[in-house]
């Protein structure tokens, strides 16, 4: 019973020996009191040593980190240091008939289960694998949907519980055995399916849960349990824990064909429980066929450095990063770059506006303490703010009042487009936004008292709705012209030591490299024109390359697609 195993209740120990890893180098350095520093010492179970020793990985368990990955050696960027094939994994719902619930791949020919008619295969290969699971989920998966809307529950959460029940049966049953036999070690284990009891080793931020989120998720559990076969029942209790450690620890699996979607949504137990989220991580995610995640490095790594991943949106500020880990993740970030002093982080761009006088900085807004955000307590607005770099004041009031207007013409311009589809509303709401800086010549009627900085978050994120509102209305050059700055933003900030090799930076490439595909098509008849466009269009396929190579590996399908495209111009 998960009850008896529950690690929050057995494997908790105060003892400040329990560290595991490499023997730390004595350093002479005073050592600094981490503010993370918190709770016991979590020890590792000697399986997740033995599942990480072909990698170049090191497991640790500290007071200030909890249960974290390091790097074991120097690491080039590109290195893959792990992969995990998920305990379960379900196609979100969006996109349940859209993709194989084995392989992943995008449905060309559809198989469908014809009693649950909720489970889609690409070949009769894929349909058989399943078959033992799914026998034990058919029937629920059939109600579930109805479970989710009565009780207001995610269906995906729903779908995902019942998978890893049936995952947790398949292991009782001890019937699972790694179905490829590559001859690669790596690879091998990570065929297998990690077993369903590492899942009572991950976080469960149980006691911060939403009290609303407990009442509605022990609601469609109870529903649910009653639906399932007697032998994979388990106390509602640990139906509620189950789906608190799914919330903190789950991944997202990314499509193999487009570009940034998540189409399905895995529980990794191994990678939940030793990745850390760093807003500057050195290492991503990526899904791969199969249900499968691997972690690759994206910029050198040092031996003994922490590996980390990014949980979140990097671009968004910090105030607005600590919010989204603490509504979605439960925890306050406490990484390098949310815990350094606000006038030095690259962070006083994302939130701030230009200095009116030196137009070189940004008044430097102070990051909001936790009780604050947790609380919704709006910022201390009776003083000044100064300029990290001339020093020179502006009243607090004047700045948020600035950004709240850029906020609001922000919102206005997603509402045109959403509700509406009015993506010439929209045009004229966004561009304002994007076109601001601290060129006094821009200056719009709607942008008074100062401007945003190019790298503020307000102006990245109306950057991208505006590009495709400029796509959208045939005028590809300008939207050429808001995708360089989207790239030219992301390099800006690469440059101030965030990851320049980002999936997301990927993906600007090659929509740049498209719609310059697209000028030279529409300049079919005039050369030079169509020459130049070409070969803008080959250049940043080519950059998408790269970086796709770095990030998800020269032989990832997303990777072979943009290469064909640049062979292609
Ligand atoms: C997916 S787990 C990572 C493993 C975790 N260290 C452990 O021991 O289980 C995520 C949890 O680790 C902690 N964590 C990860 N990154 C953090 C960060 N940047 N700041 C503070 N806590 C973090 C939080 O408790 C979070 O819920």
């Amino acid at each position: 019973m998960l009850a008896e195993n529950k690690k929050e209740d057995i494997m908790v120990s105060n003892d400040p020996k329990i560290e595991s890893g490499p023997p730390k180098k004595k350093s002479n350095k005073k050592k600094k009191k981490s503010a993370a520093a918190s709770g016991p010492i979590e020890p590792i179970d000697p399986y997740y040593e033995q599942v990480m020793q072909t990698y170049p990985v090191f497991l640790r368990s500290t007071k200030a980190k909890g249960r974290h990955a390091t790097a074991s050696k120097q690491l080039d960027e590109g290195t893959t240091i792990f992969y995990e094939q998920a305990t379960a994994f379900v196609v979100r719902s969006d996109y349940i008939d859209e993709h194989c619930h084995v392989c992943l791949d995008l449905l060309t020919t559809k198989m469908m289960c014809s009693d649950c008619q909720k489970s889609f295969y690409c070949s009769k290969k894929c349909f058989e694998q399943d078959s033992d699971t799914h026998a034990l989920v058919c029937s629920p998966m059939a109600v579930i949907d109805s479970i989710a809307r009565a009780t207001d529950v995610d269906v995906d959460l729903l779908r995902l519980i019942t998978l890893l029940l049936a995952r947790r049966q398949r292991d009782n049953d001890n019937k699972d055995a790694p179905d490829d036999g590559g001859n690669d070690q790596q690879k091998q284990q990570a065929t297998a399916p990690t077993p369903f009891w590492c899942t009572k080793d991950l976080i469960s931020h149980r006691n911060h849960a939403n009290p609303a989120f407990v009442r509605v998720v022990k609601e469609a559990g109870e529903r649910l349990l009653s639906e399932l076969p007697e032998s994979m029942q388990i106390p509602v209790d640990d139906l509620l824990t189950l789906a608190c450690r799914i919330n903190s620890n789950a991944y997202g699996l990314g499509d193999n064909e487009a570009r940034n979607t998540d189409v399905a949504l895995g529980l990794f137990p191994v990678s939940g429980m030793f990745f850390n989220h760093a807003c500057n991580p050195n290492c991503a995610f990526v899904g791969v066929q199969h249900g499968q995640l691997t972690f690759r490095t994206i910029r050198p790594v040092k031996q003994g450095e922490e590996l980390t991943v990014t949980y979140i949106d990097l671009y968004a500020s910090r105030d607005e990063r600590r919010q989204d880990l603490l509504d979605s993740k439960n925890f306050w970030c406490k990484c390098k770059r949310c815990t350094s002093p606000m006038e030095q982080s690259v962070d006083r761009f994302l939130q701030s506006i230009m200095c009116e006088k030196c137009h070189e900085d940004v008044y430097v807004i102070p990051p909001s303490p936790m009780e604050d955000l947790t609380q919704g307590k709006p910022l201390d607005l009776s003083g000044e703010w100064k300029c990290a770099k001339c020093g020179s004041a502006a009243s607090a009031q004047s700045v948020t009042s600035t950004i709240q207007q850029a906020q609001q013409m922000y919102m206005e311009g997603i509402m045109a487009i959403r509700k509406q589809r009015d993506y010439r509303g929209a045009r004229a709401k966004l561009e304002p936004l994007v076109a601001s800086s601290n060129n006094k010549s821009t200056k719009t009627e709607n942008m008074k008292g100062g401007d945003l900085h190019p790298r503020n978050a307000i102006r990245f994120n109306a950057s991208i709705p505006l590009m495709n509102c400029l796509r959208h209305s045939q005028d590809i050059n300008a939207a050429i012209n808001v995708n360089r700055y989207i790239i030219e933003t992301m390099e800006a900030h690469a440059k101030e030591n965030l990851p320049k090799n980002t999936p997301e930076i990927s993906d600007f490439w090659q929509n740049l490299g498209e719609l310059c595909q697209l000028m030279a098509s529409k300049n079919s008849d005039r050369v030079p024109l169509n020459k130049r466009w070409r070969k803008e269009a080959k250049e940043a396929f080519d950059h998408a390359s790269q970086v796709r190579s770095i990030v998800f590996g020269p032989d990832h399908p997303k990777t072979k697609f943009v290469k064909e495209l640049a062979a292609s111009v």
